[in-house]
């Protein structure tokens, strides 16, 4: 799998004229990769999942899955939202095979593959419950198993735990980095949260606001064995530190001097 992001632009018109949210972004993701990418409110994260995910056209450049153009949503990209979007009407294994039957996966190999994918994200005891019966992070859980069941060659997370509380999303951090290790799923995930991307990815891109461009991509160069007190070593916080530095500064406003 090879994700290819070139150039990538995008302006939304408005009455005051063009918004451009995003400005010749230029990424890549590697087969079975962790990537992250980070900025503040308004650096046009959503809209660059969104183009990747095929749910929008850009206003210039490219996107390239193993070297085939992105025109629309495709079954190689599963994507993860922050908000459930799950079928409340269909319980957890109904809602994880759905977009299975739709691509007319047979009755049998669908079953299999659900039953694969919950146990996966060790939910195989509520196959059978309703997603009202779930907690947030169970919801998430069916949600990721939901994309992985599609067997797409990347995941593509757009704030996934972001609605979730502090426990709880410090539970899914853990859980997904479990997942990735075991399935060496190709991931890209979108996020403001800066010590989450250090703690999950093993590359970071750090998104400037208004408008969204690349300021620079960072290798993650912390142990492969990830734990939470690896969150309390100085060269984990020195990395976080470094990258909520490039977060706060303005374009042309190195940061520390005077701001008016
Ligand atoms: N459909 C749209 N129509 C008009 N403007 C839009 C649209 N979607 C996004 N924008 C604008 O594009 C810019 C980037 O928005 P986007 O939601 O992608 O940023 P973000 O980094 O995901 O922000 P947040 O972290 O707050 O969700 C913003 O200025 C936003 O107002």
């Amino acid at each position: 799998m090879h994700l290819e992001v070139v150039g990538l632009s995008k302006s939304f018109p408005s009455r005051r004229g063009p918004i451009l949210a995003l400005d010749g972004v230029d990424l890549h993701v590697e087969s079975g990769e962790f990537v992250c990418v980070v900025g503040a409110s308004g650096s046009g994260k959503t809209t660059l999942l969104r183009l990747i995910a095929g749910l929008d056209q850009p206003s210039g450049g490219s996107i390239r899955v193993d070297g085939e153009p992105v025109i629309g949503p495709g079954a190689d990209r599963g994507v993860v939202f922050q908000s459930y979007t799950l079928y409340p009407w269909m319980n957890v294994a109904e809602n994880v095979g759905f977009g299975l039957k739709l691509q007319g996966v047979k009755r049998q190999e669908r079953a299999a593959r659900v039953d694969y994918f919950l146990e996966i994200v060790g939910l195989e005891r509520f196959a059978k419950a309703l997603p009202n019966q779930l907690s947030g992070g169970m919801k998430q859980r069916v949600a990721i198993a939901r994309a992985l069941a599609a067997q797409p060659k990347i995941l593509l997370l757009d704030e996934p735990f972001g609605a979730l509380d502090v426990q709880t999303k410090e539970t899914m951090q853990e859980f997904l980095l479990d997942l990735w290790q075991r399935t060496r799923t190709s991931i890209l995930m979108i996020t403001h949260d800066v010590e989450e991307a250090v703690f999950l990815s093993q590359r970071i891109y750090v998104l400037t606001s208004h408008p969204g461009r690349v300021k620079r991509e960072i290798l993650v160069n912390l142990p492969s064995q990830r734990d939470y007190g690896l969150k309390r070593t100085p060269a984990f916080q020195d990395l976080k530190d470094e990258i909520m530095a490039l977060l706060r500064e303005r374009p042309g406003i190195p940061l520390g001097s005077a701001t008016p």
